[in-house]
């Protein structure tokens, strides 16, 4: 049986007590239906908190949206893996598009936010994907290769139990346009593939391989059908109910 994994990525939206409210109402729902997959939500860090209270007793997983490259020390303004540690989180997403293109984050600090946070025990989704220009000068294959090579240089083979990948195209992230499933297929592929390469065929085909980029109710169980696509993470259906359920209920 295939196993799906499902995150919702808040980015900066939902206050604290607007997360808390939102979160106990999916939890309950969560409860009483069934995922079709395994579900996990992605607050902001000051809303962390009441969103594990929030979600207490029920399989959602808790997780952050960042996490910083030290444990400790003088750094103003950032989060280190240890501080979420100590609140019960166990899941970091690192490398989302927004953290590479908008506060510049390099494939190199990833890769040492990746080798961190494993070394921490947490388990981390890893993000990659091209921009339309890099998919237009068909680059896709060289940014994908070098993104995962660089990402998860030095990382064990044992410890990529604990490695999700999540393939968001950035062309297609908030703006209403998806990959299509084969587009989303193919590129999942050759990320399979490059993990092949890297670690062999039982890792690479125990990945789970999230798809990001406008998922939506109306177009989740095409994604899901593919048999590279184990997933997904998602920004904007996933800040209200009615948007997320369907979604973590794909029925395929
Ligand atoms: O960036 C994303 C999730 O991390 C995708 O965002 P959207 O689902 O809003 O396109």
């Amino acid at each position: 049986m295939r196993r799906y994994y499902i995150a919702g990525n808040w980015k900066m939206n939902l206050t604290p007590s607007e997360g808390a409210l939102y979160a106990a109402e999916l939890a309950k729902a969560v409860q009483k239906g069934k995922p079709d997959a395994k579900v996990m939500i992605a607050p902001a860090f000051v809303a962390i908190p009441a969103v594990l209270e929030a979600v207490k007793g029920s399989p959602i997983i808790v997780a952050a949206q960042n996490a910083a490259d030290h444990l400790s020390g003088a750094y103003t303004g950032e989060v280190s893996l240890s501080m979420l540690k100590d609140l019960g989180v166990g899941t970091v997403i690192l490398g989302h598009s927004e953290r590479r293109a908008i506060y510049g984050e390099s494939d190199a600090l990833i890769n040492a936010k990746t080798k961190l946070a494993l070394s921490e025990g947490f388990e981390v989704i890893l993000c990659v994907g091209e921009t339309l220009e890099e998919r237009e000068a068909g680059k896709l294959e060289d940014v994908l290769s070098r993104q995962v090579k660089i990402g998860l240089g030095g990382v064990s083979s044992a410890d990529m139990s604990r490695v999700v990948i999540a393939y968001e195209p950035v062309w297609a992230i908030g703006t209403g346009k998806t990959a299509t499933p084969d587009d989303a297929d193919n590129a999942h592929a050759y990320i399979r593939g490059l993990i092949n390469g890297l670690y062999g065929k039982d890792v690479a085909e125990q990945l789970i391989i999230q798809y990001g980029g406008s998922v939506k109710a109306d177009n989740v169980k095409e994604l899901m059908a593919k048999p590279n696509v184990d997933g997904a993470l998602v920004g904007g259906a996933s800040l209200s109910i009615d948007k997320f359920l369907p979604i973590i209920e794909f029925g395929l």
